[in-house]
């Protein structure tokens, strides 16, 4: 099971601008929460913050039942330097939790980065290096090596944008298991049938809370004159 996250005042300013008035707030363990809102409303620094990413104000406590375990993170914009010598294989093997060091153990470790790589739909990308992936594949590389160390918080940062259909529906498989697993996923998202249908709870953000629910609580009040019309 996933930790819940209490948020006590979390408020956030850069360079004197206010991004985030005092949210506070309960995200209940092993569910899906939708962070929605309009560009720029402050979703990604939110999202920033609970990791650890960013310096903010108020407090952020996680409840882990038992030891706390390990954290996904899919950035919006996945980046790795281009001029890096590392294939998609040696950078998801410094991720596996037992290295292989010779033959049969090696081979073992290539079919358990192959059937991770199939669930995301790059297990033909193998050899390339990490700077010869799109960005979709980027997001979707960052979403096997979360499967791999077994993550019981996601953080998902539009984890569909530049996905195609078939990409996207690898992912969403993999969010919907995550979720009967009892992970607790936090994700960030733009597409409003989408949060309809699989989110758990919604968080409206814009400068701060506007409101937080169900989504037939929230989704009616995000078509509201001001804010995008996308309920
Ligand atoms: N260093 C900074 N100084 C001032 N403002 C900043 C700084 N960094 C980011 N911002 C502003 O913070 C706001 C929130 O950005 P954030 O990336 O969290 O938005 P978002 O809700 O995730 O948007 P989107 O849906 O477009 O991804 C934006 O208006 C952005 O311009």
């Amino acid at each position: 099971m996933g930790p819940g996250i209490t948020l006590e005042r979390l408020a956030l300013s850069l360079n004197r601008v206010q991004i985030l008035a005092p949210v506070s707030g309960h995200m209940a363990a092993g569910r899906l929460h939708a962070i929605i809102g309009p560009n720029g409303a402050g979703k990604s620094s939110l999202m920033k913050c609970l990791l650890g990413l960013q310096p903010h104000q108020g407090e952020i406590i996680r409840h882990w039942p038992g030891r706390p375990g390990r954290l996904a993170y899919v950035p919006q914009l996945a980046r790795f330097e281009p001029s890096l010598p590392i294939t998609i294989e040696e950078f998801m093997l410094t991720t596996l939790s037992r290295r292989p060091l010779f033959g049969r153990s090696r081979r073992r470790c290539r079919a358990r980065i192959e059937a991770l790589l199939t669930r995301v739909g790059l297990e033909h990308k193998l050899h390339l290096r990490l700077g010869q992936l799109s960005g979709g594949e980027r997001q979707r590389l960052l979403f096997a090596q979360g499967l791999e160390r077994d993550s019981r918080l996601w953080f998902l940062d539009e984890p569909m944008t530049g996905l195609d259909s078939e990409a996207e529906g690898l992912i969403n498989r993999e969010i919907q298991a995550l979720k009967a697993a009892g992970a607790t996923l936090l994700v960030i998202h733009h597409d409003m049938d989408w949060v309809r249908r699989f989110a758990d709870e919604v968080w409206l953000i814009d400068g701060g809370l506007r409101a937080h629910g169900s989504p037939l609580q929230v989704l009616p009040q995000y078509a509201q004159p001001g804010l995008e019309d996308c309920a």
